[in-house]
C-alpha cells in the first residue's frame, strides 16, 4: 500500500496594524505558507518555531509571545504524496517591525483582505488560518 509521509511543523500567525498576515515563500516554492518548519525530536513545537521564525525572518520571540490555536493536518504544499501536520500559533501581539526573508526564504509578504486572491496560497493556509481570518474569528 502507497503510506503518505507526514511532515510535522510549528507555524505561525502573525498580523501587523492592518490585520494583513505574514506569509513566506521558499526558493523554489510554488506556495506562500505560514513561517515556520520541522519539529525537531529534541524541542517542543513552541520552542522549533522560535527556531525557525529566528532563522527564517531573524525575529527574535520567546515562548510566552505565542497562543496555541490548534493541531491542522492537510495534504503538504511543494511535497509530492506527503501530508503536513502543523501545529499553529498564534502571535499575541501585532508587528510592527519591517520584515525580511533569510535562509531558503525567497519572499516574504503581507498579506491583505484585499489582495490575498491573487496568490497561491499553501493548503493549510486556506483551510485553517484563512477562514478565521476572513470571518475575524483569529
Ligand atoms: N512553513 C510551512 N511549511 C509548510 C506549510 N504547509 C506545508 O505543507 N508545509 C510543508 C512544506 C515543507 O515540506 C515543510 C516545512 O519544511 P521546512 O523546509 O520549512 O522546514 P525546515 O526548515 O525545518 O526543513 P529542512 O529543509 O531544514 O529539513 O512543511 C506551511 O503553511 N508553512
Amino acid at each position: 500500500m502507497n503510506k503518505k509521509k507526514t511532515i510535522t511543523v510549528a507555524l505561525a500567525i502573525i498580523t501587523n496594524d492592518q490585520n494583513d498576515i505574514l506569509v513566506v515563500r521558499k526558493k523554489d516554492g510554488l506556495y506562500f505558507a505560514l513561517p515556520g518548519g520541522k519539529i525537531e525530536a529534541t524541542e517542543t513545537a513552541n520552542e522549533a518555531l522560535i527556531r525557525e521564525l529566528n532563522e527564517e525572518l531573524n525575529l527574535s520571540f520567546n515562548t510566552t509571545d505565542f497562543t496555541f490555536l490548534a493541531n491542522h493536518t492537510t495534504k503538504a504544499a511543494n511535497e509530492v504524496n506527503t501530508m503536513v501536520e502543523g501545529h499553529i500559533f498564534l502571535l499575541n501581539k501585532n508587528l510592527t517591525q519591517t520584515v525580511s526573508g533569510y535562509a531558503e526564504i525567497e519572499e516574504v509578504l503581507w498579506l491583505s483582505k484585499a489582495n490575498h486572491m491573487n496568490y497561491r496560497l499553501a493548503h493549510l493556509f486556506t483551510e485553517f488560518a484563512l477562514p478565521k481570518w476572513l470571518s475575524e474569528t483569529l
